[in-house]
């Protein structure tokens, strides 16, 4: 297991080709650009989190046929003052760093309190994001890093409280047909209100000076504000329809009191999230074109969502499935300590997904029975039972649950092999596809096998057969997330970056990735 989570990666500076078998369909070329976690010790101290690992990048270059890998670390002030002091001194997630224990420790605390929130990690580590012609590696701190997407250098780093008004944002940024960014963040306590923002960053923007930068042309088109001043929810993705924004507010918060501590109390920020199971979970939808949010109350039960999975509108209601957990133990699994023999013991004991559509109706009959089900789908189960004052109680239709536990009645496609370790699979459309469905799926694999090399795999995406897989005779690890780079000679609705297209219905399930 060590192999696979723990255990400083090596980088791959120069491309290295790979050993493909079966055929790459000639259309697909381009460049897988993805990001993860890569380094975990510096000198003699250990992170303790798996998030917490310094920010390796690869990328996959497929081109006629061929397969070309290469990777480098993200040279983050993180990674650099850790480099130069051969010792963790910045922290993150699950590590709370002491930078310089020499220091008067006093000092320090005023430091930090003086800010309330202090000065976060540059390692980003989560995923990259497109911004016009620019990408970047991002996580969920108010700092992104420009990188080069071919030669995977790191160029500025940008603080987004420059453009707007966030101390957090999400690393999973929506794209538009225009290849606009919709993302959102949350900003604490600006003018003494804690509020959720929703802003969108421009594909294309005119140039000046000193080139083009689309992130001087962020625009806040709405926010919500936070139920709680000192305990927003934390969210690690939200929804997209063509015309509507869909956010959680979940029993799953960040308590800024601890955080404007933490420091000094020695303690990690990991510590400064808890689960509430008393309460409930508020679900927000905002208009995309008013930017303002949908007056009607809804909310479900207490449930803790990192991913997203798909979001339509159908016939007056907004439908939207959410891979949601029981509790917050899912980032408890990933401590290092966790990461050993028992991981699949401990994530069967702990953290059970399922996957759950959720449907609201837009505009709820203020005449409808209390009690009544204001839901008018036939193509879902999900319920949404008016009560009074506005309110509405969403439960939700189970559309998979871990067939272990108990069988799912949908169309599941499963594909797998034995010690392999999958990225998050991405999909790729094909020049001028017809189905949704019509296209591959790329996924970089593992193996805890010492004679099994890591492979990039191409699969069909509607029959989920295997069409070629790329060994890779170099290190490449286990990522989190990425996007796929079409070269630029594609077709105009190739040039956003690859992902789940949000407003149709999926007529097929898989095993979600956490
Ligand atoms: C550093 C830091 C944070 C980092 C969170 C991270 C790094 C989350 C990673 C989540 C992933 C990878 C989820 C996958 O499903 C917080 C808590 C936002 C706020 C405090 C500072
Ligand atoms: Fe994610």
């Amino acid at each position: 297991m060590d192999v696979i989570f723990g255990r400083n990666k090596k980088e791959q500076l120069e491309p290295v080709r790979a050993q493909v078998t079966g055929r790459i369909p000639s259309w697909l070329q381009g460049t897988l650009l993805r990001n993860g976690p890569g380094m975990h010790t510096v000198g003699e101290t250990k992170y303790n989190h798996w998030f917490d690992g310094l920010a390796l990048l690869h990328s996959f270059t497929i081109r006629d046929g061929e397969v070309y890998y290469r990777s480098k670390y993200l040279r983050s002030d993180t990674y650099n003052a850790n480099t130069k002091a051969n010792r963790i001194v910045v922290s993150e997630f699950g590590t709370m760093a002491h930078p310089d224990p020499c220091k008067n420790i006093f000092s320090k605390a005023f430091s930090y309190l003086s800010h309330t929130i202090p000065d976060f990690t540059d390692n980003c580590l989560i995923n990259i994001m497109k911004c016009g012609e620019d990408f970047y590696a991002t996580t969920e701190t108010n700092y992104i890093r420009k990188i080069n997407p071919q030669t995977l250098e790191t160029l500025e780093k940008v603080d987004y409280r420059n453009y707007v008004t966030v101390n957090l944002a999400t690393s999973h940024p929506h794209y538009d047909a225009a290849g606009n960014v919709l993302n959102m963040g949350t900003s604490i306590m600006d003018k003494g209100k804690t509020k959720y923002v929703i802003f969108k960053i421009p594909a294309t923007v005119p140039e000046d000076a000193k080139g083009k930068n689309p992130l001087k042309h962020t625009e806040v088109f709405g926010s919500i504000t936070s139920r709680s001043l000192l305990s927003p929810s934390y969210y690690h993705s939200f929804g997209v329809t063509e015309n509507y924004i869909v956010f959680l507010e979940q029993p799953f918060k960040l308590d800024i009191l601890k955080m404007s501590t933490a420091y000094i109390r020695g303690v990690n920020w990991a510590s400064c999230l808890a689960f509430h199971r008393e309460d409930k979970t508020y679900i927000h939808i905002v208009d995309q074109r008013t930017g303002k949010p949908v007056p009607t109350k809804f909310y479900a039960d207490p449930m803790v969502v990192f991913h997203h999975v798909n979001a339509y509108e159908e016939d007056g209601c907004l439908v939207f499935d959410v891979i949601a957990y029981e509790d917050g133990s899912l980032y408890q699994l990933f401590y290092l300590a966790n990461l050993n023999q028992d991981f699949e013991e401990n994530s069967r004991l702990t953290s059970i997904p399922t996957l759950r559509r959720f449907a609201v109706p837009l505009d709820v009959d203020k005449n409808a029975e209390v009690g009544s089900n204001v839901v008018k789908l036939a193509s879902t189960t999900a319920r949404a039972l008016k009560e009074k004052d506005d309110r509405v109680y969403c439960q939700p239709e189970l559309l998979y649950e871990d067939p272990e536990i108990r069988h799912s009645h949908k169309v599941i496609l499963k594909m797998g092999q034995e010690h392999c370790w999958p990225a998050e699979p991405l999909f790729v459309p094909m020049p001028g596809a017809k189905d949704e469905d019509d296209g591959i799926i790329l996924s970089a694999i593992v193996s805890t096998d010492p004679q099994k090399l890591p492979f990039l795999l191409v699969l069909d995406a509607k029959s989920f057969t295997e069409l070629a897989r790329a060994s890779i005779d170099a290190e490449v690890h286990l990522d989190l997330h990425g996007l796929f780079i079409p070269d630029a000679d594609g077709d105009a609705r190739e040039q956003a970056p690859s992902q789940e297209q949000p407003d149709r219905v999926p007529d097929c399930h898989v095993a979600p990735w956490t």
